[in-house]
């Protein structure tokens, strides 16, 4: 991998790298956060998964996590949303298919299934080659995310028992088998059986019996999307049925931008912190 910005931040440094990603057959970017921390020795890591539209831009420059990472000692890993490039296909009059809005799904359908393989990218290449490269403690990681990356960060926690110590969301799309967002992209991704979605659907893998892990949501109660794309009374009711356990803190007025996750990132971030020993 190549590194091609590196800027100082809070006492650590803020750095973007580019690799030909295996999973995704194109050249990929990810940012990283190393804490003043990892020039003594390897720190653990929270990986953070962004929403529709973003890149590994967004969250580094809007959250203003780094001055918690700095102080916790927690390195923060950000991919992009997506694979891109000209040869990857795209649905560029869309905002919610193609570039900017991978699902952080194994694409099965042609002609995305080439390019489209986020999960495996998030979960198994991605930590592997950090982990292998950079001062952080290999296996030592927790996962967060906003939106559609709050999908991600749910279903890669609920899929994979042991490979995070613990999860948490920022208005996560909790049913996407169930509104507009999840059902236009997985359709395109895995095809029209909708039992093949449900591997991706932090719901229905609750309700499928997933291992028990804390999940912690924060949800504005005036964000624009909540009704109709985030349903997350699907999930709390999956979760009482299931005796799963559930931390959805409703905040009052927050809409689903980054000023709500940049009112919260701090708490998130101290909850990682104690699960990974810090
Ligand atoms: N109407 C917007 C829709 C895109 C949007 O709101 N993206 C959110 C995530 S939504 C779910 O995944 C986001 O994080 N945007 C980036 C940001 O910096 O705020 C549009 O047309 O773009």
């Amino acid at each position: 991998m190549e590194r091609i910005e590196r800027v100082k931040e809070a006492g650590g440094w803020l750095e973007r790298y580019r690799h030909d990603s295996t999973s995704c057959n194109c050249p990929m970017t990810f940012s990283v956060y190393l804490p003043p921390q990892a020039q003594q020795g390897p720190v653990p890591s929270l990986y953070w998964l962004s929403g529709l539209t973003c890149t590994d831009d967004n969250f580094r420059v809007k959250a203003g996590a780094q001055r918690y990472a700095a102080e916790l000692g927690l390195a923060l890993v950000i991919p992009d949303t997506s694979p891109r490039g000209e040869e990857v296909p795209d649905a560029p009059e869309r905002y919610d298919l193609g570039q900017g809005a991978g699902f952080y799904v194994d694409a099965t359908r042609a002609p995305w299934s080439h390019h489209y393989q986020m999960y495996r990218y998030v979960t198994r290449e991605l930590p592997a080659l950090v982990e292998g490269a950079l001062p952080l403690v290999p296996g030592l990681r927790s996962i967060s995310g906003h939106s559609m990356g709050g999908h991600g960060a749910l279903v890669c926690a609920l899929r994979e028992p042991g490979l995070y110590r613990s999860v948490s969301a920022f208005a996560p799309i909790c049913h996407p088998v169930r509104c507009g967002w999840g059902e236009g992209c997985f359709s395109a991704y895995l095809g029209e059986d909708r039992r093949a979605w449900e591997a991706y659907d932090a719901t229905c893998l609750v309700r499928a019996g997933a291992e028990p892990i804390e999940l912690l949501i924060d949800q504005g109660t005036a964000d624009e999307f909540l009704a109709e794309q985030l349903l997350p009374e699907a999930l709390e009711q999956a979760c009482a049925e299931r005796d799963f356990p559930l931390r959805l803190r409703r905040q009052p007025d927050y809409d689903h931008s980054y000023h709500f996750i940049a009112s919260f990132i701090g708490e998130h971030l101290a909850y990682h912190a104690r699960a990974l020993g810090r």
